[in-house]
């Protein structure tokens, strides 16, 4: 799979997901689909596909993707790239043409918020969180955490993150926000006014006890996805350095600390497995292979679930704000760069192609722009 940036696909796409979720979605669900179908009941009718010679070419274009995504095979424009060079530095600047700093160009954010409410919505690893070698290590600063407590108090906030919703929680021990797990397809947030349409919601309490409204919509699929977990343990043992981390409703497969030689044994091992789940498919983020469910849900679709739950879907009066550092957050900077009603924030250090509005280079930036969203907030109420 080629990743490098072509201006006539669609921004980031990625070939081996499409065409498997094409092959198995029903119609009325595919991203296309009007408004009304995303909480269809019927998210999980996937029929089954036999495993065949399409099977192998796939594992090999996983393997191009990692490679692809690797530093020394690419320069610039990709999703996984973590190196930064003098020439990078200077791409990096041509490149914010396109993408403003968040910061220097927060008077333009703030101008379009007067007169609305600022909804924030942040990823966790990469965003909040530098990337390190360890994803169980992937801690938040003390003062990030107190910069994201702060805007909280400020504006509604949630977290949607790739990791388990109660793995993120633990991280960022915060509890007057909404979380949402597994790349939004466990989302913990206020009791909805009407759950007519939203049928895979149960009313459930948090762990102070407050009641409050969870969607699942791949709840099905856990003894499949907790099967995958334990066979995809198994079978990449052997490897060095490969971790597979169990998100509840999609396993990540890292192999950051695989020797680049043994990629194609991590591919291999991953694609064996999947291809006998033809309710699962794969997709690729930072130095990991993940396993998800086929289903039309992501993090785009999260942060509209979450915008109506809060009864903050009207975009005269609302303005959402993404930021977040990977692919899948790209769903959730489409959605708003289409429903021209928010800002994506991407946070990264080089060059990527994206849906996003503004940049930020690093989590630093991140806490910077938090913190001054509340220094601009405190002043507001003070006039
Ligand atoms: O949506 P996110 O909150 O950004 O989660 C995406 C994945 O993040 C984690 O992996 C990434 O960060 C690790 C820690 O820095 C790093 O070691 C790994 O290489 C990155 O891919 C997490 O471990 C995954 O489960 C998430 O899906």
């Amino acid at each position: 799979m080629d990743l490098k940036p072509n201006p006539t696909a669609p921004v980031l796409a990625d070939p081996v997901t499409i065409s498997k979720s094409r092959l198995v979605v029903p119609s009325g669900l595919l991203p296309c689909s009007p408004p009304a179908s995303v909480f269809s009941p019927n998210l999980l009718t996937a029929p089954r596909k036999k495993a065949g010679i399409l099977d192998d070419v796939r594992a090999s274009s996983w393997l191009d993707a990692m490679k692809s995504s690797s530093p020394r095979h690419k320069i610039t424009m990709d999703y996984n790239h973590e190196l930064v060079s003098a020439d990078t530095d200077v791409a990096y600047h041509t490149w914010m043409v396109k993408y403003p700093s968040a910061l220097t160009s927060f008077a333009q954010i703030t101008n379009f918020a007067e007169g609305k409410r600022i909804a924030l919505f942040l990823d966790y690893d990469g965003t909040l969180s530098p990337i390190v070698d360890n994803p169980d290590l992937a801690f938040m600063s003390i003062d990030m955490r107190a910069a994201v407590e702060k805007v909280a108090k400020y504006f509604p906030t949630a977290i949607i993150s790739g990791r388990s919703r109660d793995k993120v929680y633990e991280f960022v021990g915060l509890t007057d926000l909404y979380y949402a797990g597994s790349h939004g397809m466990d989302i913990m947030g206020p009791v909805r006014q009407s759950s007519d349409d939203a049928p895979n919601c149960i009313i459930s309490t948090d762990k102070q006890g407050k009641e409050v409204n969870l969607f699942q919509p791949a709840r099905e699929l856990l003894p499949t996805i907790e099967e995958v977990f334990n066979s995809l343990v198994k079978s990449t043992k052997e490897i060095k350095g490969a971790k597979v981390e169990n998100n509840k409703f999609c396993v990540s497969v890292h192999y950051r600390n695989v020797d680049e030689k043994n990629w194609n044994t991590v591919a291999q091992c991953v694609h064996d497995v999947i291809r006998n789940y033809p309710c699962l498919r794969l997709s690729h983020g930072r130095k990991v292979l993940e396993a998800r469910p086929v289903i039309d849900w992501d993090k785009g679709k999260a942060v509209t679930f979450l915008l109506e739950s809060l009864g903050l879907s009207d975009c005269d009066d609302v303005l959402p704000i993404y930021v977040g550092d990977d692919r899948t957050d790209e769903d959730a900077f489409k959605v708003l760069r289409e429903g021209n009603c928010g800002y994506g924030i991407l946070v990264s250090s080089v060059p990527k192609e994206s849906n996003a509005f503004f940049s930020l280079r690093d989590p630093q930036e991140v806490m910077e722009f938090l913190k001054s969203l509340v220094t601009w907030q405190k002043k507001k109420s003070a006039l």
